[in-house]
C-alpha cells in the first residue's frame, strides 16, 4: 500500500505540508487522508493503525432498514466496503442493460477524500455485471443518495435482489490541481508518443 501511493516527490511539497499540519492540529479524521512528508522529500501515506481511524458518516434516507447491512469490509485488510442494493423489488438486467441501483443512504466524506464506487470482481467475472462508470466518484460535498450504476456485459439476464452486494466503496485521497497555462511543456524522452508506440 505505501509503495503504491509513493510518488509525489519534492515538487508536491507545498501541497503536502498543509494537510499534515492542518490535520494534526484540527482533525484526526482528515489526518488519515493527508500525506506525510518524509525527510527525503518523498511523499507517502502513513500505514498502520492511523488508517483505521477515518470516520465516514452514513445516513439512512428512509429510516434504518432492518434487513440491510451498513457498508462493511469483508476482511481485515479489505480496501473496499461492500455495499448492498436497497431495492424494493428484484431488478432484472437484460444483457447490455444499465440500471441505477439505490443504496438507501447518503454519506458525509471528510474533505480531501472521495469515495470510489468500484465493481465486485466476483459479480463482474462470473456474470459480467459491473459498474458502468467505474470507478464512480462520490464527491465530499455530495449529500444525495449514493447510487450504483450497473451494466450487464454478460450473455444472460441477471437479477439483483434487495440486500445483494453489488459494488464496493473505496475511500481515497484527492489531490486537486491548479491549472496554469504555459507556452511550452518540459521535454521528456517519450515526448508525444503514446497509444502503444512502444509496441505490444
Ligand atoms: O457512481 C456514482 C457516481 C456519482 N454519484 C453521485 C455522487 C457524486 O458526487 C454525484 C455526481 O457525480 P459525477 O460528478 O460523477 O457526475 P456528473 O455526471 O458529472 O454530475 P454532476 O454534474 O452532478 O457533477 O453523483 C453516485 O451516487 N454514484
Amino acid at each position: 500500500m505505501p509503495a503504491a501511493w509513493a510518488a509525489a516527490g519534492p515538487r508536491a511539497e507545498p501541497c503536502l505540508i498543509f494537510p499534515v499540519i492542518f490535520s494534526e492540529v484540527f482533525s484526526p479524521v482528515a489526518f488519515l487522508c493527508s500525506l506525510y512528508q518524509s525527510p527525503g522529500g518523498k511523499a507517502f501515506f502513513i500505514p498502520g493503525e492511523h488508517m483505521q481511524d477515518c470516520e465516514l458518516e452514513f445516513l439512512w434516507l428512509n429510516g434504518t432498514p432492518k434487513d440491510l447491512p451498513l457498508p462493511a469490509y469483508a476482511s481485515a485488510a479489505a480496501a473496499g466496503m461492500d455495499v448492498a442494493a436497497a431495492l424494493d423489488a428484484p431488478l432484472t438486467l437484460a444483457p447490455g442493460a444499465i440500471a441505477l441501483v439505490p443504496t438507501g443512504f447518503a454519506v458525509a466524506i471528510p474533505e480531501g477524500c472521495e469515495l470510489q464506487v468500484r465493481p465486485r470482481s466476483g459479480l463482474a467475472v462470473r456474470h459480467g455485471v459491473t459498474v458502468v462508470n467505474a470507478p464512480g466518484t462520490i464527491d465530499a460535498d455530495y449529500r444525495g443518495e449514493v447510487r450504483v450504476g450497473l451494466i450487464n456485459l454478460g450473455p444472460a439476464a441477471y437479477t439483483i435482489r434487495r440486500g445483494d452486494r453489488i459494488a464496493q466503496l473505496v475511500l481515497a485521497p484527492v489531490l486537486r490541481a491548479t491549472v496554469k497555462v504555459v507556452t511550452q511543456l518540459a521535454g521528456t524522452v517519450r515526448g508525444s508518443g503514446g497509444f502503444g508506440h512502444t509496441g505490444r
